[in-house]
């Protein structure tokens, strides 16, 4: 029989997840890694304390040396050098289904299961990665990265459901999540990646000024790290008409704005994908998305040795650089995911 590790944050879905393995039978164990350096015991007695009730193993594992240098650390960097990165597609290939697995299995566990919502088949061809049910709360996009390998050892018991469909689970049982709070967006941010930033002191660039393709300053930035790539609002410039970020120019720390129609891109290059299906099987017509939260739209990629090449049928909104370019299917199959490197102007 499969021996299950849960991975547990404290949050809903975990804890969900935990209930339906427990509920089907399924030989299960409690495990919750320490990311950050704050402690925090109150939570990790109070999912000490729910694994015990429900007469389940628990372990908390130490991961907070290897989230900095694996996962804060790169975040910092990329904000250094004027990319807007994306830590949760990080996190989840590095850490969560990386370390977090391993130690999972050193503790007698063959395979993890976590409260993502996304969906897994395990083919004949070997594990597929397809979008959750809850197309609100769909979380593939982050999981694009992680190596297709990995999935072999995964569950995500949550593929099924909707999140409100897992709030009334919960409440018809009687049940609340041990953290007491839902998730943030990024587990380390608990507001703004600026303040962030700036508590640590990371060293960014300073003022500098903004200015049209012709080179007229129409104002003053305070950062470029401040700003990415296609960002309309929070420029402070009254002008003729909208205006949006179309490049920053780090030699000379200027942040380029321009009209709607310079903030168009007709494609991207990435990094080397992780690939989750090879090219040669992907379907005749795919979708990319760029960014979390954004309807996939059909594109052309071609696959090479050092990247991504996607491009778009039309004019579309600049990807930004250091986000994921996720490649799904029609139905919904992830295909390939790699971090955007540099968008390509619209002619
Ligand atoms: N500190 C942690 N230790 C172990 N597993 C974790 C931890 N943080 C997150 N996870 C796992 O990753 C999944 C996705 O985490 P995410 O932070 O995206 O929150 P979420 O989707 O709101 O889930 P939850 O409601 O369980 O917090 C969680 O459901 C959980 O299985």
């Amino acid at each position: 029989m499969h021996k299950t590790a849960i991975a547990l944050s404290g949050g809903a879905d975990s804890l969900m997840s935990l209930l339906l393995l427990r509920e089907t039978g399924a030989e299960v164990m409690g495990v919750h890694a320490r990311f950050l350096g704050a402690d925090d015991e109150a939570l990790h007695e109070r999912l000490r304390g729910l694994c015990a009730t429900l007469s389940v193993p628990f372990h908390l594992v130490d991961l907070r040396r290897e989230f900095e240098e694996l996962v804060i650390a790169p975040f910092v960097r990329a904000y250094q050098s004027g990319l807007t990165p994306n830590p949760c597609a990080t996190c989840n290939p590095a850490i969560k289904f990386g370390l977090l697995l391993d130690r999972a299995r050193e503790l007698g566990a063959d395979r993890l299961a976590t409260g993502h919502y996304a969906r897994l088949l395990h083919t004949t061809q070997g594990p597929a990665l397809y979008r959750g049910l809850d197309a609100d709360k769909d979380q593939s996009y982050f999981l694009s990265r992680v190596p297709r390998e990995r999935f072999a050892h995964v569950l995500f018991p949550l593929s099924g459901w909707t999140k409100n469909a897992v709030r009334l689970a919960l409440a018809e049982r009687g049940m609340e999540p041990p953290a007491g709070r839902e998730s943030q967006e990024v587990c380390f941010i608990s507001a703004d990646y600026r303040d962030f930033l700036r508590e640590r002191n990371v060293r960014l660039g300073g003022p500098g000024p903004i200015a049209l393709a012709d080179g007229t300053v129409l104002g003053r930035h305070a950062g470029l790290w401040n700003h990415t790539l296609g960002q309309r609002k929070g420029l402070g410039i009254a002008y003729s008409e909208p205006l949006y970020v179309t490049g920053k120019d780090f030699a000379r720390n200027r942040l380029l704005v321009g009209p709607k129609a310079e903030a168009m891109s007709s494609g991207c290059r990435t990094d080397i994908p992780n690939l989750l299906l090879p090219p040669e099987l992907w379907p005749h017509e795919v979708l990319v998305q760029t960014i979390y939260r954004q309807r996939p739209e059909p594109a052309h990629v071609t696959v090479d040795q050092s990247g991504m090449t996607i491009a778009f049928p039309g004019p579309r909104a600049i990807p930004t650089p250091g986000q994921v370019a996720a490649v799904y299917s029609p139905e919904g199959q992830v295909l390939a995911g790699g971090v955007i490197q540099e968008a390509i102007h619209a002619a």
